[in-house]
């Protein structure tokens, strides 16, 4: 089975107040994009990626995948959903409407090629993300008449989980869900949402729960001290 990777890579990394974009910084001895590059070019099924950057990304020639023929590029859009609508877009005449798409976030570096299996494994209409059961208690906030945060009430956490990437769906699939969200003007922050509200329940495939979003700046000693695990 040929799987196509979308790799929306087009974000500035505001949360991670560095001096480029999250994605280009140091981790290890590479770097986060070319660690997550790393990842899904070396799983077997995969044979190109679409890599959605921003539009003339100075960033890009100092990977070490600048010039590789197994990407794809593209170039992003406003939010995360219009990169990976431009993302399909590039697959355009290489994939067909049923083949898989896995869309997986540029700065999660530590995915494990064993969840990609799990993912992969049985994978059934309409799809699958992976995810990690919430470990904590969990709390919805609200802001009081004093402008404080407080505890509006504990959420249930059974069957409460974190979604994770990649996200695998049809690319017909993935493609229409994405223009019908865009189309009613809500936000959606990952593609099952989309899928969603087309009334339909992806697989949720239970995945490690340090396949981290690194987003915040203490996330990138954590990606550091997972990725020394391997
Ligand atoms: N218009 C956008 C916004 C985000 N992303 C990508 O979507 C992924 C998840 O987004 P996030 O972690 O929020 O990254 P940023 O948007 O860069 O971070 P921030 O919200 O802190 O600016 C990232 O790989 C990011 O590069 C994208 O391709 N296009
Ligand atoms: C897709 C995602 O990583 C799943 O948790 C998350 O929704 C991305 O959100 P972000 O705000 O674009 O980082």
């Amino acid at each position: 089975m040929t799987i196509w990777p979308v790799v929306p890579a087009a974000g500035i990394g505001s949360r991670m107040q560095a001096d480029r974009p999250k994605q280009y910084l140091p981790l290890g001895q590479s770097t986060l994009m070319d660690c997550t590059l790393d990842v899904l070019l070396s799983y077997p099924a995969v044979e190109k990626l679409v890599l959605v950057l921003a539009e003339q990304d100075p960033w890009w020639p100092s990977s070490r995948y600048f010039g590789d023929d197994r990407i794809l590029v593209a170039t992003g859009g406003a939010e995360r959903c219009d990169s990976v609508l431009n993302g399909l877009a590039a697959l355009h005449g290489l994939a067909g409407e049923s083949d898989w798409v896995l869309v997986h976030d540029v700065a999660r570096p530590c995915l494990r090629h064993a969840d990609l299996d799990r993912l992969l494994n049985g994978l059934a209409w309409p799809g699958a993300i992976l995810a990690s059961p919430t470990r904590d208690t969990m709390k919805r906030g609200e802001v009081n008449s004093r402008g404080e945060v407080v505890i509006a009430h504990t959420v249930d956490r059974d069957q409460l989980w974190h979604a994770l990437t990649p996200q695998v769906f049809s690319l017909g699939l993935l493609r229409e869900a994405l223009q019908r969200a865009l189309a009613t003007g809500k936000k959606v922050t990952d593609e099952a949402s989309a899928v969603e509200m087309l009334g339909l329940q992806p697989l949720l495939i239970a995945g490690r729960a340090d396949n981290i979003k690194v987003t915040r700046p203490e996330d990138l000693a954590l990606a550091e001290l997972f990725l020394q695990g391997d």
